[in-house]
Formats: C-alpha cells, sequence, structure tokens
C-alpha cells in the first residue's frame, strides 16, 4: 500500500480495475460487523434520520408555497396573503438550516466516536502482535492502517451514508411532488437525466487518472522526505553534499504535483458548462411545454403550478447526479471496513495460553530442552540443549549469522520454539503467564532504544515509581552518573531523537541502568560489537559486572572481558551447540572457540591495549 493514499474519494471517481477486482465479499455476518460499529450510537443516528428527513420534506415547502404565492398572493392581488407566505417560507427556511447543522452535529460526533473506538481496538490489537508482525510489515503501513483508513470513516459516515439517505429522500419526495402536480410534466423534467450519465462517468475516469498520477508524484515526495529529512538521511545528504541534487529531484516532483492539480481540478469544466446549460435549460421546457398544455390544450394548469415544477427542477437534478455516482463510494466505503477487518483479524501470534501460570517467585534456571527454531521455512537453530542454573551466567559466542540473536530472543518469547522447549524454573515458557515472564526478564539489545524525552524519562520506563536515589544508585553502578551530574538539567536532560543527543557508550550504559532499575531475575545482553574508544570500553566493562551479580545472565559477548567474566561459554556455529565450557577449558581444545578467540578477541583485546 502507498502511503498517505486517500481512501474515500470524490465521488465522481469510478472505480479502477483493481479495485474492481477486490470488491470486498459482502456477506451477511460482514455487514453485520460494520452494523456493530453504528449499533452503540443507534439512538444518535436514529435521530440524524430523522432530521435528514424532516430538513428534506421542510425544502419542499418554499418550492410549493411559490405556487400559491404566484396564484393567491400576486395574480390574487393579496397583500396580506402574500407577506404570510413569505413569512412562512422564510421561518420554514430557517428551521431546514437549523436541523441541518443538528444533523452535522451529530454525524460528525458519531463518525469520530465511531474512529475514537476503531482507533483504540487497533492499538490494543497491535500492542498485542508478535515481534515477526514487527520485523516483516512496514512501518508505514501500520501507521496508514492507524491513520489514514480509520480516520476514512468519518467521510464514510458523513458523506456517503447521510448522502445516500439525504439524496433518495429528496429524489423521492420531490418526484412525489411533481408528480402530484402535473404527472405530465414530471415526467418531462425527467427527459434531460439521462445527459448527465455519459458525461458524468467519462470526467470520472479523467479525473481519476490525474488523482492517480498525483498520488504517485506525492508518494515520490513523501518517501524523499522520509528519506533525506531523517536525521540519518540528513546526515548521509550533508556527508555527501547532495544538497543540490536533492533539492533539483524535489522540485521536479513539485513542479509535477502542481501541473497536475491543477488539470485536476480543472477537468470537467466543459462537463460543468453543459451540465450547467442543460439544468438551465430544465424550466425552459418546463415553460413550452406548461405553455403549451395551458393555452393549447386547455388545461387547468396555473402560472403557480408551472412555477412550482420550475423550482422543484432545481432539487431534482442534483442527487440524480449524486446518486449515479454513489455506488463507486458505497464500494469504496466497504472496501474501507473490509481493510480496517484484515487488520483486526490478523491472529495474535504469541498469546497467553487459557492456564497460564503465573508463579509468586522467580528463580531463573533456563533450560533449552532439544530446541529447533526456523523462519518461514528457513532453519536457523538445529536440536539446541543448554541448562543455566539460577544465577549462573553463560556467553554465547559464534560467527555472525548463526542464531544467536534468535536463541535469547525464544526466552522471553519474541518468537516461540519451532520444536523442543525453553523451561524457566521448570516451566514451559509457553505455559507462563506473559506478564510475569517479561517482568522477570530484562533485555539490553545491542541496538539501544531510547525515547525522545528526558534520562528521567527513559529510566522510568523500567520502574515509573522509582524514587531519585534509586535512579542514581542504578545510574553509579553502571557507570553513567559521573556524566549526568555534568550536564545543567541532569536528569532532565534531552536525549533527542532515539537518544541520539549520547554518545553510543553513554547510551549503552543508561541502558544498563534501565534494566537495573527492572531489576530482572534473568538478564540477557546483546553486547554491542562497535568499537568504543577505551574509557567507555572499561566504563563499560565495569558496569556488566553489577548487571551479573545476583541473576541469571545470558550475554552474546563480543567482548574477551566479558567472557573472562561469565560462568559457562556456548559456542554456537550454524545454529548448533559446538562447544561449551570455561574460556581455558575451550582454549585447550582444537575448535572454533579457539580460533575465535585468534582471530576475534585476542585482536580486541590488544587493540585495546594499545590504544
Ligand atoms: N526475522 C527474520 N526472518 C527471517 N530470517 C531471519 C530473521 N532474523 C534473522 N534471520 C536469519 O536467521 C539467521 C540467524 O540470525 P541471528 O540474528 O540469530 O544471527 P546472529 O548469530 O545473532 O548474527 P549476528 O552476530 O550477526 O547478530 C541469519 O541467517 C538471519 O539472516
Amino acid at each position: 500500500m502507498r502511503y498517505g493514499r486517500p481512501q474515500v474519494r470524490s465521488t465522481r471517481s469510478p472505480l479502477t480495475e483493481e479495485e474492481k477486482l477486490n470488491k470486498p465479499k459482502v456477506t451477511k455476518a460482514f455487514l453485520r460487523r460494520i452494523l456493530s460499529y453504528l449499533l452503540p450510537y443507534w439512538p444518535r443516528l436514529a435521530l440524524v434520520f430523522a432530521a435528514i428527513i424532516l430538513s428534506s420534506l421542510l425544502g419542499l415547502l418554499p418550492p410549493l408555497l411559490s405556487g400559491r404565492i404566484i396564484d393567491d398572493g400576486l395574480l390574487g392581488r393579496d397583500f396580506p396573503l402574500l407577506v404570510q407566505l413569505i413569512l412562512l417560507s422564510f421561518i420554514v427556511l430557517i428551521i431546514a438550516n437549523l436541523i441541518n447543522v443538528l444533523e452535522n452535529y451529530l454525524t460528525t460526533w458519531v463518525a469520530q466516536h465511531i474512529i475514537y473506538d476503531m482507533k483504540n481496538q487497533m492499538y490494543d490489537h497491535l500492542q498485542q502482535m508478535s515481534h515477526r508482525f514487527f520485523t516483516n510489515n512496514h512501518q508505514g503501513d501500520i501507521i496508514t492502517r492507524m491513520t489514514t483508513d480509520i480516520n476514512g470513516v468519518q467521510s464514510v459516515i458523513v458523506g456517503t451514508l447521510t448522502r445516500l439517505v439525504s439524496n433518495t429522500i429528496i429524489l423521492v419526495t420531490t418526484f412525489a411532488a411533481l408528480v402530484q402536480k402535473n404527472w405530465l410534466l414530471a415526467l418531462i423534467s425527467m427527459i434531460i437525466v439521462p445527459l448527465f450519465i455519459l458525461p458524468t462517468n467519462q470526467v470520472g475516469n479523467r479525473r481519476w487518472s490525474l488523482t492517480m498520477a498525483k498520488q504517485e508524484q506525492t508518494d515520490a515526495s513523501n518517501q524523499l522526505f522520509n528519506e533525506t529529512l531523517s536525521v540519518s538521511g540528513q546526515l548521509l545528504v550533508k556527508l555527501f553534499t547532495r544538497e543540490s541534487k536533492e533539492y533539483a529531484k524535489f522540485e521536479k516532483i513539485n513542479r509535477e504535483i502542481t501541473r497536475l492539480s491543477i488539470r485536476e481540478i480543472l477537468v470537467g469544466r466543459w462537463f460543468r458548462v453543459i451540465f450547467d446549460t442543460f439544468t438551465n435549460m430544465g424550466p425552459m421546457i418546463i415553460y413550452l411545454a406548461g405553455g403549451f398544455l395551458m393555452i393549447k390544450m386547455g388545461s387547468d394548469l396555473t402560472v403557480g403550478d408551472i412555477t412550482v415544477v420550475v423550482a422543484l427542477l432545481g432539487r431534482l437534478y442534483l442527487p440524480v447526479n449524486v446518486l449515479l455516482t454513489i455506488q463507486v463510494d458505497i464500494i469504496r466505503s466497504l472496501a474501507l471496513f473490509s481493510r480496517i477487518f484484515e487488520y483486526f483479524d490478523i491472529p495474535v501470534e504469541i498469546k497467553n495460553s487459557p492456564q497460564a501460570i503465573a508463579p509468586k517467585e522467580c528463580a531463573g534456571k533456563i533450560v533449552f530442552e532439544q530446541v529447533s527454531f526456523h523462519y518461514e521455512g528457513k532453519p536457523v537453530l538445529k536440536n539446541i540443549n543448554l541448562t543455566i542454573e539460577k544465577g549462573k551466567s553463560v556467553a554465547i559466542v559464534g560467527p555472525s549469522g548463526t542464531g544467536k540473536t534468535t536463541l535469547i530472543n525464544l526466552i522471553p518469547r519474541l518468537y516461540d520454539v519451532t520444536g523442543g522447549r525453553v523451561l524457566l524454573d521448570g516451566q514451559d515458557v509457553r505455559d507462563l503467564d506473559l506478564n510475569f515472564l517479561r517482568q522477570n526478564i530484562g533485555m539490553v539489545s545491542q541496538d539501544t532504544y531510547l525515547f525522545n524525552g528526558t534520562i528521567r524519562e527513559n529510566l522510568h520506563y523500567a520502574n515509573e515509581h522509582a524514587q531519585e536515589e534509586n535512579l542514581i544508585r542504578v545510574c553509579q553502578e553502571a557507570n553513567i552518573y559521573d556524566f549526568i551530574r555534568t550536564l545543567p538539567d541532569g536528569f532532565d536532560t534531552l536525549v533527542g531523537n532515539r537518544g541520539l543527543k549520547l554518545s553510543g557508550g553513554e547510551k549503552q550504559r543508561l541502558a544498563i541502568a534501565r534494566v537495573l532499575l527492572k531489576d530482572p531475575k534473568v538478564l540477557i545482553m546483546d553486547e554491542a560489537t562497535s568499537s568504543l574508544d577505551s574509557l567507555s570500553e572499561s566504563l563499560i566493562q565495569e558496569a556488566i559486572e553489577p548487571i551479573l551479580k545476583g541473576r541469571t545472565s545470558v550475554i552474546i559477548a563480543h567482548r574477551l572481558s566479558t567472557i573472562m567474566a561469565v560462568d559457562d561459554i556456548i559456542v554456537l556455529q550454524e545454529g548448533e551447540i559446538v562447544q561449551q565450557g570455561t574460556h581455558w577449558e575451550l582454549l585447550k581444545e582444537d575448535g572454533l572457540y579457539k580460533l575465535l578467540y585468534e582471530t576475534q578477541f585476542k585482536m580486541a583485546l590488544e587493540d585495546l591495549e594499545h590504544r
């Protein structure tokens, strides 16, 4: 899906081939589901329909009164009656307009409340989506569903639904009034209606193709904004001095959008000329036919009757035009609901089992029992057997892409195993309450994520009730407090977009402080590979020690000091554990560990020593 595409389009644009092919299947269940969103607001909706009917009926009165104004007031030379009739028309008009205001308020209120309900439901549903869902879907698509699609419901309720009802009522009541006045003139009034059908479709087609072309250009400009106006994008632009090239690219797209917008707005101007001419000709035809009946055929039609028919004509052509094209809007509205429901129907992959257990305490013993895992058929982990006793620490090492991150992601159930079991204190993690599980696990990822807020707010994310002294303690343990103290705003310093105002090392230490504040029984850490200056390196090293104390830790290790500090090391190769033991034990073996030590860890250590 393209970003930002308007979901409910103008009445005049017909359906595209793609839309025709993907028309939603309108089943009873589907309609009932849409209705279920309207139902809570039925008293207000009933009031809306009553208001529409009333204002349509009141709208008929002034044209009908115009007959009496002419026949009885003007031609009958009865001035008091003339004043009365005009006053009555005036009052009717005011009431009809006041009812319109009320109707508008009510429909907007109902539409916005349905949007409110749907957005809450969608956000709640998205929160339950798995890690896989967020890695597989475009962030832009998810946001489009949350915003553009759901906001489109406003036009469905305020536009399509009320337009359909009001125009049908106006058409039926006006035509009934016309027939009641004179059936022959009523039929003649309808003669020019077929003339609207063809041009309406053609103009619609033309406008639609222009809208599509413009949308493509708008998407391109959005893409350009996303890429070049983001922090990392702008950095790239600056460092490669691409400013003038990017400007030229944007200027070209912008020019095209301007050209297409002008054409889109002006398309159909000739049709409008013809439409206006014919609708203006309508009264002339009625005068001619009415005059013929009155003068030549001796009909008892009065001048007032003919004036009424002419006045009613104005109320006839507009609803005809709207109803001719409303089918397109209806299909689009249904498609909009169908797209929203599609998202609601994505099953929740990782959820609490009905008999989920939430033990009182968590000791922190972790066991992998014949665990295997594959991503959409691609095997990543094979027959992993591993026991980590409570309070012990394990480092996972291995070449890039061997499944280290995948392995640790199975513990907090970011993914579920495809074979075997992961146990926490003897319970399959799939049988544990998700909140219990994740509350007892702390994770420090390689790519530290901080919200664009203050240091304090980012720390409070782990424990919103943490007192100042606790913040200070964890920051001291994580070796970041001395830095925070040097900042003029201290804990209230803003960290910037994704924490970019902090250095890589500072961000990592803040992330460690955050996890210490959570104080989990199990700690999982993906050590950053990025090289840091020796001071940062040793500060982080010191920060890791308190983390290991008193909790079970699983660390994807890239530093020799971490490897030396843990109780056990696991060497992973192509998804299998190929070696296990302490640093000194593994060095004695002639295996992958020795190779990794020689090529990575030792070099990193020497590099550090030379700095
Ligand atoms: N969401 C995903 N969908 C499909 N394949 C994936 C996904 N995530 C990772 N993989 C693949 O699974 C394999 C293992 O990836 P994983 O991230 O677990 O490796 P790693 O050992 O942590 O690597 P590194 O040390 O480079 O971070 C890789 O081949 C990777 O391309």
